[in-house]
This record gives structure tokens, C-alpha cells and sequence, in this order.
């Protein structure tokens, strides 16, 4: 106001009155500023911003006219914040609102501060960040799904070999602590060259997709299930014995033999060969474990295909 005081003497311009100055600069503003009593909620003051955004205070109190469906003051107002133990105001609070009535989302900046009359007031100057916001989703959203696609074969949609490893050392951590069985299970298809060489990659890639559906049909949410390259595949099973385990593979075994995959026009089957090892209390490394059940499934190879080995005891 001294400010405005004194372009008036210097320039001698027109008398402009301060009031209507400030109000000029407030409304101008490309933000909401709004003035509510911190007792009453009593809306005190709003700027342009506001009123076209929310409308005329009209006498009501903040929250009935800034927030969509309030009986009454929200749970998320600030005022407990801005005041200390003392009641005195502690400064500024800078916080992010999705706003309830127009979905936009807001920086508020909130402070305590003497009104005239001596009553303690909130003031809040707002800015609209959605569009920062929403770029901010956008990318955190395309974080996520390239994390996603980093963890999973492209063609079965099953854990790749980096997830199998990353999640295999956590599942063996755990069966380690609780000294509890884990069980992992290794297949492969059998002449697997054969069906790429006759019908051709793309009809290939039917069948590792449809043999990767008929294991996950077959398996637990707590197991995991990965394709590791190829046509070669893990289970990893917590809280599994040898023999669960066993039994597990003989039913997918089966799944993998009962499969009939439709490709242009044609019907082709294929059947895996399976290897199977344990960890009784947990105590293997993911490593070992994986080398006995490969040893297993190259039992399983050289015994005739289509069937399930038990690791060496
Ligand atoms: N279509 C397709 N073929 C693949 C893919 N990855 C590996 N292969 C093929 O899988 C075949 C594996 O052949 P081999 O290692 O000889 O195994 P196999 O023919 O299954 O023989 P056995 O394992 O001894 O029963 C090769 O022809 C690879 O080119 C893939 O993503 N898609």
C-alpha cells in the first residue's frame, strides 16, 4: 500500500485508491487466494481465480464452497498445522490437493496470519499443476511397464530368466529363514527342432506360447513359473517337498502331452521332459538347485522323453 502511496506522489497520476489496487493485483492473479476464518471456516476472502472457478462465497464456509460433497470442515484441512502448541502461526505449509470439485490437482501454499480484526486466518495461494501432475503419472506409469517388460518373456508372457533369478533368491531366502522345503522343477520339449523345421518358427512359437499357458494353468499363485531361454522352463516352488514336486510335474507332463495346438490349418503336439531337485529345509543356493534338476531332466531325456526324474539322492 505504501507502495501504491508512492507512485501516487511521484508520478502525479490520478488517485488510485489501495483497495482497489490489491484487489486489481489479487485478481489478475493466475491462481486461487482465499482467505478463510480458522474457527469458523467462514469463507472471508476469494479472489477472481476463484470465484470463477468454485463461485461466490455467498457467506458459506470453505469447505461448502471450495470442496464437492463436505457436511462439514475436511479431514485433510491444514489448520492444525499452521499453528504451534501456543496457537501461534508457524509459517508456511506447501502440500498437493486434487481438487474435489474440478478433479485438478493444486500446490497450496497455507499459512496462518492475523486478519484485521484480530482473528487468526488460513490464507491458501493455489497454483493448477495438473498438467505436471499428469505428465508425473505418465511417467511413473511408463516406469512401471518398462520395470514389467525387464521381468517378462515377450512371446510366453511368463517370468523370464532375470525375474527367475531375482524372485528364485528371495523365495530361497525365505525357505531358509522358516526352514521349510523348496522344490524346483526344469522341463524342456522334446524335439522341439523338429516342429520349427517342419511347420516353420512362427508355428514353433505356437507351441511354446500354448505349452507355457497349459504350466500356468497348472501351477500356484505363490510358485514361479519362468520360461529360462528357449524351450526350456523352471517351477520354483516354496513349501514343496521332493514329492509334491514330483507328483506336480507328472500332471503337467501330462497337461504337455494332452495339448493340441492349431497352426494354419494343421494339429501339432508336443511333449517335455522333466528334472526335479529340492532343498529340504531351504539350505540350497538357487544355483545347485537348478544343476540337479538339470542333470534330472537329462536323465528324463536319455530315458525316452515325455517323463518326469527325480534328482540323485
Ligand atoms: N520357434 C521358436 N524356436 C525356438 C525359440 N527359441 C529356441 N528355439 C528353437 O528350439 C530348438 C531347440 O532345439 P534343441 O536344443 O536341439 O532341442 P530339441 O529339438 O527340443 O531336442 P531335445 O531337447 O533333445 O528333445 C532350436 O531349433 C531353436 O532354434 C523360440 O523362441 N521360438
Amino acid at each position: 500500500m505504501e507502495c501504491v502511496r508512492a507512485m501516487k506522489g511521484k508520478q502525479n497520476s490520478p488517485a488510485v485508491d489501495g483497495f482497489q489496487a490489491v484487489s486489481t493485483i489479487l485478481d489478475s492473479l493466475d491462481a486461487l487466494v482465499y482467505v478463510a476464518a480458522m474457527d469458523s471456516h467462514e469463507l472471508l476472502f476469494m479472489n477472481e481465480y476463484g470465484r470463477s472457478k468454485w463461485g461466490e462465497a455467498g457467506g458459506r464456509k470453505c469447505w461448502q464452497v471450495l470442496q464437492a460433497d463436505q457436511s462439514g470442515p475436511c479431514t485433510f484441512c491444514t489448520n492444525n498445522q499452521l499453528l504451534d502448541e501456543q496457537g501461534q502461526p508457524t509459517g508456511v505449509l506447501v502440500w498437493e490437493f486434487q481438487n474435489t470439485v474440478n478433479g485438478h490437482w493444486y500446490q497450496c501454499r497455507d499459512q496462518a496470519i492475523r486478519w484485521p480484526d484480530g482473528r487468526l486466518v488460513r490464507i491458501e495461494i493455489a497454483t493448477d499443476i495438473t498438467d505436471r501432475k499428469q505428465m508425473e503419472q505418465q511417467l511413473e506409469a511408463a516406469r512401471r511397464e518398462a520395470e514389467i517388460r525387464a521381468d517378462t518373456d515377450a512371446l510366453t508372457d511368463l517370468n523370464n530368466r532375470r525375474a527367475f533369478f531375482n524372485l528364485g533368491r528371495q523365495v530361497l531366502r525365505q525357505a531358509q529363514s522358516s526352514a521349510t522345503p523348496v522344490s524346483l522343477v526344469m522341463f524342456d520339449l522334446d524335439h522341439f527342432k523338429q516342429i520349427n523345421d517342419e511347420y516353420g518358427h512362427a508355428a514353433g512359437d505356437e507351441v511354446l506360447k500354448a505349452m507355457a499357458t497349459a504350466a500356468a494353468g497348472q501351477v500356484r499363485a505363490t510358485d514361479i513359473l519362468a520360461r529360462l531361454g528357449g524351450e526350456e522352463f523352471a517351477i520354483l516352488m516354496p513349501q514343496t517337498t521332493l514329492q509334491q514336486a514330483e507328483k506336480l510335474s507328472e500332471r503337467l507332463c501330462q497337461a504337455l502331452a494332452a495339448c493340441v495346438i492349431s497352426f494354419e490349418g494343421k494339429q501339432l503336439q508336443c511333449t517335455g521332459s522333466f528334472g526335479v531337485s529340492t532343498a529340504s529345509s531351504g539350505e540350497a543356493s538357487l544355483d545347485a538347485l537348478l544343476a540337479q534338476a538339470d542333470k534330472a531332466m537329462f536323465k528324463a531325456k536319455g530315458a525316452g522323453r515325455n517323463r518326469v526324474s527325480i534328482v540323485d539322492r
